[in-house]
């Protein structure tokens, strides 16, 4: 007995005080435990107490870990790696090939990436600058080792657990891969009537994270080209924000918290409040002017003008 407690006391890990931050991996287990609809990716659950730098990262199908290619875009002659990531299903393949279809260059499969099953190596032109890009639609390694110039995270707006996934992914991303810039895509915007995700919901979840959201159909080929343009501008550093639109003259510039924390609380108030308002004042001042106040104080018993009474 006497043995079986000294062995416990060797073994239990050591006491954490209440106020040191939880690491990444665990905060995402209590995410969890308080989200009823999300469910925990079994990747995420491989037993370790290392810092997530280490291991701590998804070994869903996509991130198995490979002796692939690894290193950052320079050794890649220039090439501007851009890398899908999200949960499987969500059309990752599709888009990828999609993105290929969408440049006036003949496509090939680059030599490197070929040997990994995995990567399209193509020229794009875009603000009249041509690039190499390569796209990985299945990354395998090791994620904390990932170099790309841009990650574009997607899910399937007609799957909250993917979602949920890019949320998760967000997290793991910014913990070992600060400087990596990302991109929000919703991808199977077709699919209308089984929509889980509303695009104000995932523009708002953009926005706390401080990237773009873009949503797209890629079996239509629909925002496709959106979405490529955007990704080889910010893969060379000309910053596609939240707010970037195109022709912005503020792009390039980092908005602040501030702001963010204001366009993301507007984005929750109905749409239609501010705009209806605006339109009834506006209406309101051009009857006055046309038809005198005095019409304006009867009130109209007719169903056809309800803005009247
Ligand atoms: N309706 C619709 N279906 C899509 C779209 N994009 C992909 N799909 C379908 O979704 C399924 C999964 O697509 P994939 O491209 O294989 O998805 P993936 O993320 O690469 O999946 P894994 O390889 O398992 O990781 C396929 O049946 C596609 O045809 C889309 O925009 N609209």
């Amino acid at each position: 007995m006497a043995d079986q407690y000294s062995m416990f006391l060797t073994t239990a890990p050591p006491l954490r005080r209440g106020s040191t931050p939880l690491p990444v991996k665990h905060q995402l287990r209590r995410e969890e435990a308080v989200s009823e609809d999300c469910d925990w990716i079994p990747g995420l659950e491989e037993p370790t107490t290392l810092p997530i730098s280490d291991t701590a990262v998804p070994r869903d199908e996509s991130f198995s870990q490979s002796a692939a290619a690894q290193s950052s875009y320079h050794s890649h002659g220039g090439a501007l790696r851009i890398v899908l990531l999200g949960q499987n299903g969500v059309g990752k393949s599709s888009l990828a090939l999609s993105l290929a279809g969408q440049s006036d260059r003949s496509l090939s499969i680059d030599s490197e990436t070929q040997a990994c099953g995995e990567g399209y190596e193509y020229t794009v032109t875009v603000d009249d600058e041509d690039s190499k890009v390569i796209i990985f639609d299945n990354w395998k390694q090791d994620l904390s080792t990932l170099q790309c110039d841009v990650c574009i995270l997607v899910f399937s707006v007609t799957d909250r657990r993917s979602f949920h996934r890019t949320a998760q992914l967000r997290l793991l991303l910014r913990e070992s891969q600060p400087q990596t810039p990302i991109i929000l895509v919703g991808n199977k915007s077709d699919l209308v009537r089984s929509r889980e995700i509303s695009s104000e919901e995932a523009q708002s979840s953009a926005m706390m994270f401080d990237c773009l959201y873009l949503e797209l159909s890629a079996s239509l080929e629909h925002g496709t080209s959106e979405l490529l343009e955007a990704a080889v501008r910010t893969a060379r550093g000309d910053c596609v924000g939240p707010g970037w639109t195109d022709g912005d003259p503020g792009a390039g510039r980092r908005e602040s918290l501030t702001s963010r924390a204001k366009r993301f609380l507007a984005g929750l108030v109905p749409r239609s409040y501010g705009r209806d308002r605006d339109r009834d004042r506006g209406r309101y001042r051009e009857m006055s002017r046309h038809r005198g106040s005095k019409i304006l104080r009867q009130k109209s018993r007719s169903c056809h003008d309800l803005s009247a009474l």
